[in-house]
């Protein structure tokens, strides 16, 4: 015969050991030698009332000679039921959590406190209790926990929605637990028990109460809390003389994807439902095993990219890339940069649109959209060696053609996001031409911006690759007759440095040895640089400014621009479309060839504006005389006012007007003279008429205006009324 389990100089704690199976483990317990506190409030199944069964169970250990003592607190205060095992007997060995009550009710009838009284007994009592028993079995590396949980929790039950979540709780606390213990010889089981007891007295009948009695679980209970059982996180249920032990089946599941780039669709999930839910040749993962189930499951998805990948060409590699899509952020900030890289003034008609984040019609130049879908290169370094397959020498690289297309007004402020897709990867010989795709969404998924890089890597040609693609929006040849119109833009030596700070940090552009890898004597200017400067005039000429009139853009690189030089923009018009073709106008080099620029509408059609070199750019004499007199005549008193307007003008002379008008004043009410209260100088208060002879004094009013001879501080919004009114007064 076996040798007989002992627990000789242990001592037990047994929570709820007044009646049923708390009962029973503390007899067995004291029986086999352990010293043992028999914790139990007393009262009822509910947990209401308090007696003291604890005593009557003491005393039947005592009787038999055995050593315990009673607790009558609380498992919520769990503290104070360790400290009285330290008290009577200084240390705690084993802990068995099984003190609980209960609360049935279907769900739609639990209440909060149902659900609390619940959790706070069976969960959070076992938790406190365990807890306050911790460091002691922690400091003698030595410590047995026994968690009770029931069948109602592992299958549920009707009328048991708070009792079967708390005990279901206890075995995921158990799985903790034996995990935390384990280096401190600190094991932690659950027992499933089923038996006659306080809480099943009126459930079961009195034949299965007798059947189902708790000493034929309590042995269990001993042999998991004895020195040489070596379990821990095990799940063992016990009723009726019978004992089994549960654990975990999975099955093996299958994986979705090919590749570490593919989505999984709900259509994938229910057309393989069967063979996920197929338990043949099923798995039963324990502990951590079923993260490294997964994590094999990643590492499968990469070795099957890293096979797939080996097999394919390096330009089919680059071709099947698919970096995650990156967020940009948008900020006025941005707004302002991009607009001051690109040339845009304060001095400039209504230069504040781009670069005063206060002004009411503060949006970005058009092409700002490049630099959002550029952080989709960026962010996934494609041409420093995060592309896969084909490889970039960044000093080879050079901006071949830009496309970008704007759907959506691009916001001021804002997160968007950018994907991109590399099309094609072209063999000119000379170099080879990456052309990639960059689609940009909103935070509603709306498309905002499409657009479309050639780059080009000199000398990286010669590969055996295709010449052409029917992926790339094809550039467009200006007609051949002279230009309709003609706008320069002198470059600053430090346009590139300041250009460089929207975002392309190429050394191309600032470091001169790097440049000279690249076969260049000096550093040279991004083609985004000149391909915004372009854009910025075009809509200056034919958009009034106005960047919503905006569609895409599209532009080939021929030649660098260095900084510095002189960008003339040639435009041609054709219905909505200008073409443009920018050359260095001190070479006369062409560096933006096959270009245009599609506008939803034309904003005015001015006569052809002849090149800025033909203007003396001065307001005549003649003009301020002819203007001031228009100015100086003020309105009669009695005169109706037709739109108020509040502008100081002054010219490099003196203020044409000082006006003192009445701030109240609206379009259609009677003009009384200057007003005594709420005035304010330097305003003027004109009829319609005067307005526009004030500027239809008329181009060489503007082009003062526009060289800064003639300065207007105004308030944007009034500036565009005046333009509408200019419209409609154009015969005058
Ligand atoms: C963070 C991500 C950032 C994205 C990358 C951008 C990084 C930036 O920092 C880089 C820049 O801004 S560089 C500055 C702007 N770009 C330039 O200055 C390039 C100017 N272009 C050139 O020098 C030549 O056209 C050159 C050198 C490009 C080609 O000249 P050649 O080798 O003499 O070619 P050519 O004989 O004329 O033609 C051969 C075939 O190539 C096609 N091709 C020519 N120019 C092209 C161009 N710019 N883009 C695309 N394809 C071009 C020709 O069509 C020809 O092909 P095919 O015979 O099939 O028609």
């Amino acid at each position: 015969m076996s040798s007989q389990l002992r627990f000789d100089g242990k001592v037990a704690v047994v929570t709820g050991a007044g009646g049923g199976l708390g009962r029973a483990y503390a007899l067995w317990f004291a029986d086999r030698g352990a010293a043992v506190v028999i914790n139990d409030l007393g009262g009822s199944a509910s947990g209401e009332g308090s007696g003291r069964a604890a005593d009557l169970v003491v005393n039947e250990i005592k009787d038999k000679g055995g050593k315990a003592v009673a607790d009558y607190n609380s498992v919520e205060e769990g503290d104070k039921i360790v400290k009285t095992a330290i008290d009577n007997y200084g240390r705690i060995d084993i802990l068995v959590n099984n003190a609980g009550i209960l609360r049935d009710k279907s769900v739609a009838n639990t209440s909060d406190n149902d659900w609390d009284l619940i959790h706070r007994v069976h969960l959070r009592g076992s938790f406190v209790t365990t807890r306050a028993a911790w460091p002691h079995f922690r400091k003698q590396n030595y410590g047995r926990i026994i968690m009770t949980s029931s069948v109602a929790g592992i299958y549920g039950n009707f009328g048991q929605s708070n009792y079967s979540a708390a005990k279901l709780g206890l075995l995921g606390l158990s799985n903790t637990l034996s995990i935390e213990g384990k280096k401190y010889n600190i094991h932690c089981n659950t027992i499933v028990p089923m038996a006659g007891s306080r809480l099943t007295k009126g459930i079961l009948p009195p034949d299965m109460m007798e059947g189902m009695r708790p000493d034929l679980v309590a042995p269990v209970v001993l042999w998991l809390c004895h020195d040489s059982c070596s379990d821990t996180g095990s799940v063992i249920e016990a009723a009726a003389g019978w004992v089994g032990k549960y654990r975990w089946e999975r099955t093996r599941g299958m994986t979705l994807r090919e590749s570490t780039n593919d989505p999984i669709l709900p259509e994938a999930v229910r057309d393989n439902w069967e063979q996920i839910c197929d338990f043949n040749n099923s798995l039963h993962p324990k502990g951590n095993e079923a993260s490294m189930l997964l994590g094999k499951v990643l590492q499968d998805l990469m070795e099957k990219d890293a096979n797939r990948d080996a097999k394919l060409s390096p330009v089919e590699q680059a071709l099947n890339w698919r970096p995650p899509p990156v967020k940009c952020q948008v900020t006025p900030r941005e707004i302002i940069l991009y607009a001051l890289s690109v040339g845009a003034s304060t001095g400039d008609k209504d230069g504040l649109r781009y670069l005063y984040e206060g002004d009411e019609t503060f949006a970005p130049i058009p092409t700002f959209g490049v630099l959002l879908a550029q952080e989709a290169l960026s962010q996934s370094n494609m041409i420093t060696g995060g592309m896969p397959g084909f490889q970039v020498d960044l000093s080879k690289v050079l901006h071949g053609e830009q496309f970008i297309e704007i759907h959506k007004d691009i916001p001021t402020h804002g997160t968007l996001e950018a994907s991109l897709n590399v099309v094609d990867i072209l063999d000119k010989k000379s170099g080879a031409v990456i052309v990639t795709n960059v689609e940009v969404v909103d935070e509603t998924g709306d498309k905002v911006i499409s657009a479309q890089w050639s780059i080009f890597v000199v000398g990286a040609g010669g590969f055996g690759g295709k010449r052409n693609s029917d992926h790339i929006v094809p550039s467009v040849d200006a007609p051949k007759r002279k230009p309709d119109a003609s706008l320069s833009y002198k470059t600053s030596i430090d346009q590139a440095a300041l250009y460089r700070l929207t975002g392309d940090r190429n050394p191309l552009h600032i470091d001169a040895s790097f440049a000279a890898m690249g076969g260049f004597d000096r550093p040279i200017l991004h083609g985004l640089a000149s391909y915004g400067i372009s854009c910025r005039l075009v809509l200056q000429q034919y958009a009034d400014n106005n960047p919503s009139l905006f569609k895409s853009m599209k532009s080939r690189f021929t030649s660098p621009v260095l900084p510095g030089q002189t960008l003339q923009v040639d435009m041609w018009r054709e219905g909505n479309r200008i073409h443009v073709e920018t050359k260095v106008a001190e070479t006369g080099k062409t560096v933006l060839t096959g270009a245009y620029v599609d506008l939803k509408s034309v904003a005015s059609a001015p006569a052809p504006v002849a090149p800025p070199a033909a203007s003396t750019g001065l307001m005549s004499e003649a003009v301020f005389a002819e203007m001031k007199r228009r100015l100086d005549a003020k309105p009669e008193v009695g005169a109706k006012i037709n739109a108020v307007y509040q502008w100081n003008i002054l010219s490099n002379k003196k203020p044409a007007a000082s006006w003192v008008v009445d701030l109240k004043a609206k379009p259609g009410d009677i003009y009384q003279g200057e007003p005594k209260g709420n005035k304010a100088d330097c305003s003027l208060t004109l009829e319609d008429a005067d307005m526009v002879a004030l500027v239809t004094g008329k181009l060489n009013a503007q082009k003062a205006y526009m060289q800064g001879k003639l300065k207007i501080k105004g308030n944007i919004m009034l500036t565009q009324k005046l333009q509408g009114l200019l419209k409609e007064n154009a015969n005058l």
